[in-house]
Formats: C-alpha cells, sequence, structure tokens
C-alpha cells in the first residue's frame, strides 16, 4: 500500500520552526482544499519531454531566480524572466537542432535551504531568512519569525505567477520571429555582439527560409513552459499531493516538476521518502561529495522500475572539480543501465564572497563548469541533457564577468537577490550563446 504519510517519522532536514501547531494545522487543511496549480497528465508530459532530453533527442533549459518573492509576482518581472529565458532557448535549439525544454525556477520557488539557522548584524542574531514561503527578509525580529500563514501567499503567488507564465507562452508574446528580433537587438548592442552575430544571422536566414516555405505550425507562435522548486517543505507539498483520479497515482500539484536539494537528499529522510511516492518527474541535487553508490541508492529509491524522465540528476560540482567528480558518477550510472537525464546546475558550486561582502559569481567560472560539463560527457559518449541555472530577466548586478564586464566593484549597484546571485539579463544570453557553440563542437 502506497503510504503517503510515510515520511512524517523520519528525520526532516531545513523545516522551519513553527511556532503554532494549531495555526499551521488549519493553514494545511486549507491548502488541502484548493485546487490543483498544476494537472497530472501535464506532469507527465514533461516526463516525456525529460526521457527525451535523457536520449539526446532534447535540451532541458531550467532557471530563474533562487528565491522568488511575493513582491516579484508582477506581470513586468516575470515577463522579463520569461522573455530571457525564451532568447536563451531560441538559441539553444538552433544549436542543438533539438526541442529545448522550458522550465521555470518560477510559480513556487519560495523557501530556502541555509547554511546557517541564524544570521547576524551589527551584533543582533536572528533566525535565518528562509524563502517568503517561510518569513520575511527584513532584519527584524518580527519579519524573521516563520508565519504559517506565509504558505497560503506562496500558494497564491505561485497561482499567479503560473497564470503570467502560460498567458504569455500561448498569447502570441512566445512568437519565434519577436524572440529572435529580440535576440538580434542584445547582439547589436552586446559588446561582444561580433562574436554571436554568426550565429544570429544563421537563425535568421533558418526563419527567412521558414517564411518562404509559407512553414507556420502552431509550435513557432506558442511554446511549452513547465514549472519547477525546490520541494523543502514537506507540510506545504504534502497538502499540495493529490491522487490522480484517472489512474489512482499520487501527484505533487504544486509544480510540474520538484526537485530534492543537496541539503535534503539524506537517503533515510523524509523528503526522499515523500518523493519515492509521487509521480511527478523529480529532479535531484548531487554536489562535489557525491560518490556513485550514494547517486545509486537515489536511483533505487526514486526510481526503481526505471522509467524513462522520472529522474534528473542536477549535478553542481563547482568549475574546479567538474572534471575530477562528475566522469566517475555518469560512468557508474550509465553501467547501471539507469535512465537517468543530466543536467548541470553551473551556479551553486561556483559562489564565492567578494572582499566587499557580496555573495557572488563569476560568469567565466559557470561557462567552465557547463564546458566540463560537455567534455565528460563527450569523452563518456553519454548526452549532456541539460542546463540549470539561477537568473533574472532584468538588469541586476550580482554576478561578475560576463560580455558587459560587470566588475566587483560595480556589485553594489542593482545587488537584490533575497539569497544567491543571479546572472542578468545580458549575461544570461552570454551564456546562451557560448553554451550553443559548446553545443555544436560538441556534438
Ligand atoms: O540556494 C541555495 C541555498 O539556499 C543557498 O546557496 C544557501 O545560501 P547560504 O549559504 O547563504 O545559506
Ligand atoms: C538550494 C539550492 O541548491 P543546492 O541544493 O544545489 O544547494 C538551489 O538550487 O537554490
Ligand atoms: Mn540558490
Amino acid at each position: 500500500m502506497r503510504n503517503l504519510d510515510a515520511w512524517r517519522g523520519l528525520p526532516a532536514a531545513q523545516q522551519p520552526e513553527w511556532h503554532d501547531p494549531a495555526e499551521l494545522s488549519s493553514v494545511l487543511d486549507e491548502l488541502s482544499q484548493l485546487p490543483p496549480l498544476v494537472f497530472a497528465g501535464e506532469c507527465d508530459q514533461l516526463k516525456d519531454r525529460l526521457a527525451a532530453a535523457q536520449r539526446g533527442e532534447s535540451f532541458v533549459l531550467q532557471g530563474g531566480d533562487c528565491a522568488e518573492t511575493f513582491a516579484g509576482a508582477t506581470a513586468s518581472a516575470v515577463q522579463n524572466k520569461l522573455k530571457t529565458l525564451l532568447q536563451m532557448a531560441v538559441v539553444l535549439t538552433y544549436a542543438a537542432q533539438v526541442p529545448v525544454v522550458k522550465i521555470g525556477r518560477m510559480a513556487g520557488q519560495f523557501a530556502k535551504p541555509r547554511s546557517s539557522p541564524d544570521e547576524t548584524s551589527d551584533g543582533v542574531t536572528l533566525p535565518a531568512y528562509r524563502g517568503d514561503a517561510v518569513n520575511g527578509f527584513e532584519f527584524t525580529a518580527e519579519s524573521r519569525r516563520p508565519d504559517p500563514r506565509r504558505l497560503i501567499r506562496a500558494y497564491h503567488s505561485s497561482a499567479t505567477i503560473l497564470n503570467l507564465c502560460r498567458a504569455f507562452a500561448n498569447g502570441g508574446y512566445a512568437d519565434l520571429r519577436q524572440v529572435h528580433a529580440w535576440n538580434q537587438d542584445f547582439v547589436a548592442t552586446s559588446p561582444a555582439g561580433k562574436d554571436y552575430e554568426h550565429l544570429a544571422s544563421e537563425i535568421d536566414r533558418a526563419l527567412a527560409f521558414m517564411r518562404a516555405c509559407k512553414a507556420e505550425p502552431a509550435e513557432v507562435h506558442t511554446v511549452e513552459f513547465w514549472s519547477s522548486h525546490e520541494a523543502l517543505l514537506l507540510d506545504y507539498e504534502s497538502a499540495l499531493t493529490r491522487v490522480d483520479p484517472r489512474t489512482s497515482w499520487p501527484y505533487a500539484v504544486s509544480a510540474h516538476m520538484v526537485w530534492i536539494g543537496e541539503r535534503t537528499r539524506q537517503l533515510d529522510h523524509a523528503h526522499l521518502e515523500w518523493a519515492s511516492r509521487i509521480r511527478n518527474p523529480l529532479g535531484v541535487k548531487l554536489g562535489p561529495s557525491t560518490t556513485p553508490d550514494d547517486a545509486l541508492a537515489i536511483i533505487e529509491r526514486l526510481n526503481p522500475s526505471a522509467e524513462p524522465g522520472r529522474l534528473t540528476f542536477v549535478t553542481r560540482m563547482g568549475a574546479d572539480r567538474v572534471r575530477d567528480t562528475l566522469p566517475l558518477l555518469v560512468e557508474k550510472v550509465t553501467a547501471s543501465g539507469a535512465p537517468v537525464t543530466w543536467v548541470c546546475d553551473p551556479m551553486h558550486g561556483n559562489t564565492f564572497r567578494s572582499p566587499s561582502g557580496y555573495k557572488t559569481r563569476r560568469v567565466d567560472d559557470i561557462f567552465d563548469e557547463v564546458t566540463g560539463f560537455f567534455e565528460v560527457h563527450r569523452a563518456l559518449r553519454t548526452h549532456p541533457g541539460g542546463i540549470h541555472i539561477e537568473f533574472t530577466g532584468d538588469e541586476v548586478t550580482e554576478c561578475v564577468g560576463g560580455g558587459h564586464g560587470l566588475l566587483e566593484a560595480d556589485l553594489h549597484h542593482r545587488y537584490e537577490t533575497v539569497c544567491d546571485p543571479r546572472l542578468n539579463r545580458r549575461q544570461s544570453l552570454d551564456l546562451a550563446f557560448k553554451v550553443a557553440e559548446l553545443y555544436r563542437l560538441s556534438t
């Protein structure tokens, strides 16, 4: 018998200390009555797309904020993010010559695992910020107190964002020619534009050819878009786990895909137990300390029946370690015959604090990790299935480098993230053009 509550008896890392159990329980009751944000059939479709990525027949582009905020659930913020994701996807589609599976770290990415449970500033120590679903970013005792009512806001903000994404993806905004025109603007105004001109003009010719042939498939005007987030808060995820009436299988209905983070993927803990019961496509983050046995045990827990598209390993090794740590994992998993989609997160292994105190990342390191990921897969003749990035559609100053040469001294201008540093719009497009080149060289 499936037991959706078996996780409750196990240790769960990174859960908030809610102070009022009665209030939490009433919030969870309320959540469990609310409509699903996604449907099981959609999750199955995404599983098919991820299975294609595992076979090298598509490429995953997953990205969004490190931590979404309630204040960020506006039409313009969501539109800018989606626009950037679509621009990146067009470049990658052309280079990879396979469909790009567009998955937002959006519409639910409201909870954060933290390195330390508290934060100290000017001699005052308060609970760490754990995402808008838990507490407020503002550094006051009142704001940092975990508030279960925020879970309801997380649900409604997710609904708002997902609704905007669905409308943008289907309502003409995602038109391929429009997206390409934005890319041409970027190439024309980017200092590194010369490097990208060739690819952009090839795309231009391909589109002109299609137009001349009067080829206007629906895919030119709309895109498939999927939501994802880290399934961190098990009370929330569990209240939004529903049994699909078609199949009687349980699904997380908070997002199409959910992933388990590097800090909560312990084999005998609650997160993997909960994830093992649901039927969504799942991601698991793997850091540099992961052994092949860890990876094989996770596969055994989450995908014992070897269902294609069910399990994505999102590796985040760091640019300096990816070439040493990834090969053995990929080799052993491949030898086991298990179907796994390999996706590279080049962000979380490359974070450092600048002398001025900002948490940041270098675009060069991010690109270097993706390069290493491609090299490893090429050497082992396995498929680099995609990339997973933290980015935003706005011109923030959180990561250093990129075509516009953002310096550490520039970080203070627009450092707006509430958790990890994100690529800004131009740095994201730089990355897309560079990865596109890499893809072409490596296949
Ligand atoms: O996004 C991932 C983690 O939540 C984040 O890297 C933790 O950051 P911290 O080390 O500042 O807690
Ligand atoms: C917490 C995150 O990453 P990881 O689990 O890889 O540390 C994240 O993706 O924001
Ligand atoms: Mn992060």
